[in-house]
């Protein structure tokens, strides 16, 4: 990782986190999100406690066929991060090629998870619309099971506009999750980076767009030209 990162990398916690606020401007937030809402309704996955849409493709069963990635996805991001040395692939600097965007309205959240072997260990999350508090939790405890019996390790706050980037050993060996809350107690759960004069933070709408690197990608056979007529 290149030094520019280093700057923004959080301590006192297991490497590697990084936080970056303001990483795009209120109007490039706004195109964002102006483009998540304008996808076709089939795009949209819906589950529980968020809905979501893939982009790059649809990992299944440990691969993926690879899909373009549209260019209102990638260009107000992908030279960011290659400007602040956020590397895809080990030694080289390989663009993401999967980005999931999932959308959370307030009460709704993510169950303490891995993303687990099908990636390169490192996702960068650009959150828009509202804050969100992402807790960590040793992949050892139960918290996947029992999240709301269970404290978390410790826990980040997502600003609108923030890139966050988790790698290394964080992401092997730690479980990830956002509570169904409408509100987050900043007083009670401080987040390492969350400023100590902030007390509550009511959640609004969160699009949060997160780009990986499936290591397994098939070509899509139909643009081999397989399927001629
Ligand atoms: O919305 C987020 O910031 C977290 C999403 C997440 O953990 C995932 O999609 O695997
Ligand atoms: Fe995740």
């Amino acid at each position: 990782m290149s030094t520019t990162l280093d700057e923004y990398k959080l301590s006192d916690i297991p490497s590697a986190a990084y936080y970056i606020p303001n990483i795009i401007t209120e109007s490039e937030e706004e195109y964002l999100i102006s483009k998540v809402n304008s996808a076709p309704a089939p795009k949209w996955v819906t589950l529980k406690a968020r809905r979501l849409q893939n982009w790059g493709g649809t990992p299944y069963n440990g691969k993926m066929i690879q899909e373009p990635i549209p260019d209102w996805l990638k260009s107000s991001i992908f030279a960011k991060l290659q400007r602040i040395g956020i590397s895809f692939e080990e030694n080289d600097a390989s663009e993401p090629n999967h980005v999931l965007v999932n959308e959370y309205l307030p009460g709704q959240g993510i169950m303490p998870h891995q993303d687990g072997p099908l990636y390169q260990p490192i996702v960068a999350t650009v959150s828009l619309g509202s804050h969100s508090i992402l807790n960590f939790y040793p992949h050892t405890s139960n918290a996947a099971t029992n999240s709301d019996a269970i404290q978390p390790e410790f826990s980040v706050l997502l600003e609108p506009r923030s890139l966050f980037v988790q790698t290394d050993q964080l992401y092997k060996t730690y479980l990830h999750g956002i509570a169904e809350i409408t509100e987050d107690n900043i007083e009670t759960l401080k987040p390492i980076n969350a400023s100590p004069s902030v007390k509550t933070l009511s959640r609004g709408t969160r699009v949060s767009l997160t780009y990986r690197r499936v290591k397994n990608v098939v070509k899509n056979p139909l643009a081999k030209g397989i399927f001629k007529h």
